[in-house]
């Protein structure tokens, strides 16, 4: 099983900007999580913080017992080596075809042999279905591709983490579906911890565990995919539903006269051309491929969410009973339609929730 990423307290500027501060959340092991966010949020940050490539100014990111961010280099180099990245762009060399670009990471930091070397390729490029394209140059294949090739180059050393920045950047919305049931598939597989960064509702609806964002330099909630999903906080209100109105701007933010503003010239009768429909709910979460195994990452979440459900909103709580089959209802003693404990959202205090979810 994938290594649990615990953060505490992280704060990243870059000379007087502060991308966030004080983030606070548990990355649960072998689950796939999304963290979403407007454009300019610091999602990429988060994760280059991650892996260390970038330094937080204060806070803690413990893998396995150690800090990240105070560890030596020696010891920093190691626990790089649990992480698999996709960057956005698959970060491919454009010289090498995909077998050599796959093949790089096993030759720059393993001594295996060739032979050891095509195996282990070959075995990534078919379970990210590029079997046959071993000898082509990224220049030569279409998006979705690259990342399906960049995705292989992460798995080459085994990673207990897979960081995925924007996996559906650049890809119309079946290529994004297809990924989507990569990532789904390889979780099912390997069982690494999955976080994903993207600014994708659909990815965000159907693919992770739990969900969390960021906005205006915190992290507005981290949790069980349902409480995101249900949350009637303004800002994921609007996020979801891709509004114009609503306390995310054009650069990132709206002042409150500009707010006031918008929400007149609604009440007018003014269209923002918004769709009616919101998005809000609990939407079937992706399945492996019928024939690769089941998710423990699933069967590990029912334990661990139902053992915090009394403390999460009265939506997310009906949300997570929904998804029970009656046997798993009648197992953790809840029935579809009465929540255990009518707990309310305490709006504006979710810090409290959010961090014992991630505690459990
Ligand atoms: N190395 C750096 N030095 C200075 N500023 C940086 C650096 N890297 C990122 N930033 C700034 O940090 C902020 C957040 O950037 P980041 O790329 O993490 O946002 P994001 O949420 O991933 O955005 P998007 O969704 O558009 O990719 C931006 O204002 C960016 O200019």
């Amino acid at each position: 099983m994938g290594v649990e990423v615990v953060v505490e307290g992280l704060t990243k500027s870059f000379g007087k900007q502060t991308i966030w501060r004080d983030v606070t959340l548990s990355i649960p092991p072998g689950e796939v999580s999304v963290m979403l966010g407007p454009s300019g949020t610091g999602k990429s940050v988060f994760l280059k913080s991650l892996v260390g490539l970038l330094k937080p100014e204060q806070g803690k990111i413990v893998i396995n017992g150690t800090d990240l961010v105070r560890c030596s280099e020696h010891k920093l180099y190691e626990i790089r080596k649990m992480f698999g990245v996709l960057f956005q762009d698959g970060a491919l060399f454009g010289s090498m075809n995909l077998f050599d670009n796959v093949a790089f990471p096993l030759r720059e930091h393993t001594r295996k042999t060739e032979a050891e070397v095509r195996r282990i390729v070959l075995e990534k490029m078919e379970m990210v279905g590029l079997v046959g394209a071993e000898k082509k140059l990224p220049g030569e294949i279409s998006g979705g591709m690259r990342k399906r090739a960049g995705l292989a180059r992460a798995l080459v050393l085994d990673p207990e983490i897979i960081l995925c920045d924007e996996p559906d950047s650049g890809l119309d919305p079946v290529r994004t579906a297809y990924l989507s049931q990569l990532l789904i598939d390889l979780n099912a597989q390997i069982d690494a911890t999955i976080l994903i960064v993207t600014h994708n509702i659909t990815v965000a609806r159907t693919v992770p565990d739990n969900l969390g964002m960021l906005f205006r330099r915190e992290l507005v909630m981290f949790g069980p995919r349902e409480v995101l999903l249900t949350s009637d906080e303004p800002v994921v209100e609007q996020f979801l539903n891709g509004r114009r109105i609503g306390p995310i701007g054009m650069s990132e933010e709206k002042d409150q006269a500009t707010m006031a503003a918008e929400l007149a010239h609604r009440d007018a009768g003014h269209s923002d051309g918004s769709p009616d429909e919101d998005v809000r709910g609990v939407v079937p979460q992706i399945e492996p491929t019928p024939g690769l195994p089941n998710r423990d990452a699933v069967r590990r979440r029912k334990d661990r969410v139902m053992s915090i459900i009394h403390t999460l909103p009265h939506d997310a709580q009906q949300g997570i009973i929904a998804s029970l089959t009656p046997a798993e209802q009648s197992k953790y003693g809840v029935l579809a339609g009465a929540p255990r404990t009518p707990t309310p959202y305490p709006r504006g205090q979710d810090t409290e929730w959010q961090r014992r979810a991630g505690d459990l």
